[in-house]
C-alpha cells in the first residue's frame, strides 16, 4: 500500500477557518478534550486544502480531518506511535462519559473506515521512499495508520536496520540450504553449544523430538542468537536472561577465536562488547548479574574466555554520550560507537526514539542482543519496542533457520513457523527471537510465580482465588502474618491496619544504620508499590502516612512548622528530573546522610560499587520514596514488596501489564492491598500500543 504524507508546504493556500471558534468552545463539545490536542489539530487542519471527497451530508472533511488530528495527539500521548484508522472508523468519540446516551449529540462521530481510507487517498500523495528528513511533512499515512512523520520515521528505520542485520547474519543459514556439506561454522558453533550446554551433547534421538516443555530453551536461544546480528532473548523474572546471556558472551568469543585458528591467524582481537541498561539501577543490576553468573562459570568456562566478558553495564544515555540541555547524543548516523556487540536489558523500558537513536549510532555490523520481559509495562513515552519485536505467542522458526538450530542443538521438534512455510518466505519474523518459560526464581508451586502467570494470562478467578487463600484478617497482623514465610499475602482493606507493622519491620531500622551502606541494603529489602500518585492509596498518602508513623516513633524529627518535605538524615529519595551536569536521572534513588562533618548529604549508589555524595540543595526535583509507582519500579526488584491498589475500579492506569510488573518486582514475598473488583478491573484490561514497527 501507497504512503500518503501531508505537506505543510501547502501553508500560502491553507485554509484559515476553524472547526471552533475557541478551545473552550471546542471543549464544550468535545468530552475530555485536552488543550494540546486541540492546538495540535488546529495548527495542522488549517493547512490542508479540501480534496472535494464526500464525507457526508453533515459532516464536512475538514470537520473528519480536525477530529482525526485531535484523535492522534491524543493517541500519541497514551503512549501509541499511530492512530489506525479502524480505532475511531464508525466510531462517535469524545462523548461525554458521565451523560452518555443513545441520542448524544456530544463528542464527534467519525465517518465509516471506506469514507475515512478515500479522504486520505484523495489527499496530494507523496512517495513514501522520498519523506525528506525535514519538517515539512508533518503527516504520513501508511497501511492505514496515521502517524506524525517523525515517529513512522523512526519505525520505518528501525525496521530496516533490524532487516539489514537479518540478511548479514543468515549467510549462515543460507549456506545450510545451499550444499550437503556442513558449513564451516555450524561445526563450531555445535560443538561451543555442546561444551556450553554438555546435556545437549547426550541428547538420544527419542529425546531430541522433545515436547516443548522439556527443551532446554536457554541453549536455544544460545544457538538463535549466535549466528544473527540482532537477536532477542525474552523472559520472565529469574528465567535465566542474564546467566544465558552470559553464556552467548562466551560463546561469542569462542567462536571469534575459533574462527581465528581454522584462518590460522596468530592476532586474535577480542571483540568489543558494552553492556547498557536504560536507568542507573537497572545497569547496576545487571553489572550484579553478569558478575555472577561470569563467577559461576568459573570452572566449566575457560578463564580467558570469561576474563574477556565485561562485567560493568552502564545507562544507555552514558552509552550515546549526552550533551547537556540538548536532545542530540554525542554518538549518532556520523559519529558512530565504536562496539562489536551491544547487550541492552530492560528493553520493555525503551521507548521508540531511543531504540532508533541507539541503532543510528551504531555500525551496521554491531551484533545487537536485546534482553528484557515482553510482559511487562510499555515504556513511559512512545512505543512498545520489545512487545513489538517479540509478540507472544512465538510464531515458530522459519525452515532453515529450524534446520541450522536442528544441527546445532540437536533438538529437531521446535515450531516452525507455519505461514513462512507457506509462503515459502526465507524468514519467520519470530527468528531472531527466543523466549524462556522456567522461572529458576520462583519454583511452581510458590504464590509469586503462579499469581503472575495467572495475571498475565488474564484469569482473574483463578488469580483472586489465591489471593483470597493468602487473606490475612485484621486480628492476624499481631501474630506477626505479614513476617512468616509465606510467599502471598492479601492485606486487610485499611491501610493504617497493615502499613504501621510493616513500617516498623522495614523503615524504623533506617534511622539506626550506622553506615549508608547498611541504609541501602535494608532500602533493597521492602518497598510500597502504588498504581497511582494521587488519592488515598497514591504514592503521596502513602509517603506521607509512613512519615506520620515513623515521626510518632519518634525516628524522625517531628515539627509541627516543617512539611512533609522537610529533610532528615535516613530519608529515602527518588530523582524526578535528569541531571547531566551532576550524573543523577529521573528514578534514581538515594538516602538522605550525614557526612563525616555532620553535613546533611544526598547518597547515591555509583556504577562502580562505590558512593556518590551531593548536597542536597544541588539536586534536580526529588521526593520521598517509601512507596513509589509501579511504573517507576521497572527495572528494580525488592525482597517484599507491598503492592497497593486504588479504590476506583474505573482507573485507566490499571492494566494487567501494571499489575504483573508490580507483581514480578518481589523476589521474596508480596503483599496486595486491592478489593476484588478492582482487581478484577484489572485483570481483565490490557495494555495494547498501536504501531506499525512488526518485523515482516
Ligand atoms: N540453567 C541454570 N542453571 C542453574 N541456575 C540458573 C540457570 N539459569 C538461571 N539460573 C539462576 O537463576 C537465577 C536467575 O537467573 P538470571 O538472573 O539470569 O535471570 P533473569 O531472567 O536475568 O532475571 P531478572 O531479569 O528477573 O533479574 C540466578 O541465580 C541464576 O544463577
Amino acid at each position: 500500500m501507497s504512503e500518503l504524507v501531508i505537506s505543510s508546504e501547502s501553508k500560502v493556500t491553507c485554509q484559515k477557518e476553524s472547526i471552533y471558534a475557541s478551545f473552550q468552545h471546542a471543549a464544550r463539545q468535545l468530552g475530555g478534550l485536552v488543550a494540546v490536542d486541540y492546538f495540535f489539530a488546529k495548527e495542522i487542519s488549517q493547512c490542508l486544502e479540501p480534496s472535494g471527497v464526500s464525507v457526508s451530508s453533515q459532516v464536512t472533511e475538514q470537520q473528519q480531518w480536525f477530529h482525526l488530528l485531535v484523535a492522534l495527539s491524543a493517541s500519541l500521548r497514551d503512549g501509541h506511535s499511530c492512530l489506525p484508522l479502524a480505532q475511531v472508523a464508525g466510531k462517535r468519540l469524545f462523548t461525554d462519559p458521565i451523560n452518555q446516551s443513545e441520542t448524544s449529540t456530544k463528542g464527534f462521530l467519525f465517518s465509516d473506515l471506506d469514507t475515512l481510507t478515500a479522504l486520505m487517498a484523495a489527499l496530494p500523495l507523496a512517495d513514501s521512499d522520498k519523506i525528506a528528513p525535514s519538517e515539512q511533512q508533518p503527516i504520513v499515512f501508511s497501511h492505514n495508520r496515521l502517524y506524525l512523520r517523525r515517529y513512522y520515521q523512526f519505525e520505518q528505520e528501525l525496521k530496516q536496520v533490524v532487516r539489514e542485520r537479518r540478511v548479514v547474519s543468515t549467510k549462515l543459514v543460507e549456506s545450510l540450504s545451499n550444499s550437503n556439506e556442513t558449513f564451516e561454522d555450524v561445526g563450531n558453533i555445535r560443538s561451543i553449544i555442546t561444551t556450553l550446554f554438555p546435556g545437549l551433547a547426550s541428547l538420544s534421538d527419542k529425546q531430541s523430538d522433545t515436547q516443548n516443555s522439556e527443551i532446554d530453551w536457554q541453549a536455544v536461544a544460545v544457538a538463535n542468537a549466535i549466528n544473527k546480528d540482532f537477536a532477542i532473548i525474552a523472559g520472565g523474572p529469574g528465567t535465566g536472561k542474564t546467566y544465558t546471556v552470559t553464556k552467548l558472551l562466551a560463546a561469542l568469543i569462542m567462536l571469534a577465536r575459533a574462527n581465528i585458528e581454522s584462518q590460522k591467524e596468530s592476532q586474535f582481537t577480542a571483540p568489543k562488547i558494552s553492556l547498557v541498561a536504560p536507568t542507573g539501577k537497572a545497569a547496576q543490576r545487571l553489572s550484579e548479574s553478569i558478575t555472577s553468573a561470569v563467577k559461576a562459570f568459573r570452572g566449566t568456562i575457560n578463564d580467558e574466555v570469561l576474563d574477556l566478558i565485561p562485567e560493568q553495564a552502564k545507562t544507555i544515555h552514558r552509552l550515546l554520550g549526552v550533551i547537556p540541555e540538548q536532545v542530540n547524543f554525542r554518538h549518532h548516523q556520523d559519529n558512530l560507537l565504536d562496539i562489536d556487540i551491544l547487550l541492552i536489558d530492560e528493553v520493555s523500558m525503551v521507548d521508540l526514539p531511543m531504540m532508533a537513536r541507539i541503532f543510528r549510532a551504531l555500525p551496521i555490523n554491531t551484533k545487537v542482543i536485546l534482553l528484557g520481559d515482553a510482559d511487562q509495562l510499555p515504556s513511559v513515552a512512545i512505543g512498545s519496542v520489545l512487545a513489538d519485536f517479540a509478540p507472544r505467542p512465538h510464531l515458530g522458526y522459519s525452515a532453515l533457520n529450524h534446520q541450522y538450530l536442528a544441527q546445532v542443538t540437536g533438538y529437531q521438534s521446535l515450531t516452525k513457523d507455519q505461514t513462512a512455510d507457506a509462503n515459502s518466505a526465507q524468514y519467520s519474523a519470530a527468528d531472531c527471537v527466543t523466549f524462556l518459560m522456567k522461572s529458576r526464581r520462583f519454583d511452581g508451586e510458590g504464590g509469586i510465580g503462579r499469581i503472575a502467570n495467572y495475571v498475565i494470562n488474564g484469569q482473574y478467578q483463578e488469580s483472586w482465588q489465591l489471593l483470597k487463600q493468602s487473606e490475612v484478617l485484621d486480628s492476624s497482623l499481631q501474630d506477626e502474618s505479614l513476617s512468616n514465610d509465606k510467599q502471598l499475602t492479601l492485606l486487610p482493606g485499611n491501610v493504617e491496619t497493615w502499613l504501621t507493622p510493616l513500617v516498623e519491620q522495614y523503615y524504623l531500622g533506617l534511622s539506626q544504620c550506622s553506615k549508608v551502606e547498611d541504609a541501602f541494603a535494608l532500602l533493597a529489602k521492602f518497598r510500597i508499590l502504588s498504581s497511582t500518585r494521587k488519592g488515598p492509596q497514591g504514592v503521596e498518602s502513602l509517603n506521607a502516612l509512613v512519615i506520620d508513623i515513623l515521626r510518632n516513633k519518634g525516628v524522625i524529627p517531628f515539627n509541627r512548622f516543617e512539611s512533609n518535605t522537610s529533610l532528615y538524615a535516613s530519608q529515602p529519595i527518588m530523582i524526578n528530573e535528569n541531571d547531566y551536569r551532576l550524573g543523577v536521572y529521573n528514578g534514581d534513588i538515594g538516602v538522605l546522610w550525614r557526612n563525616s562533618q555532620g553535613h546533611l548529604m544526598a547518597v547515591f549508589e555509583n556504577a562502580q560499587g562505590g558512593y556518590d555524595w551531593i548536597l542536597p540543595s544541588r539536586l534536580p526535583k526529588f521526593e520521598t520514596v517509601y512507596a513509589m509507582t509501579i511504573h517507576k519500579t521497572q527495572g528494580s526488584e525488592f525482597e517484599h514488596v507491598a503492592m497497593v491498589l486504588p479504590e476506583q475500579k474505573d482507573n485507566r492506569l490499571l492494566s494487567r501489564e501494571l499489575l504483573y510488573t508490580g507483581i514480578t518486582r518481589a523476589k521474596l514475598k508480596l503483599s496486595i492491598a486491592s478489593s476484588q473488583s478492582v482487581w478484577q478491573s484489572g485483570v481483565s484490561q490490557q495494555v495494547k500500543r498501536h504501531s506499525g514497527l512488526a518485523i515482516d
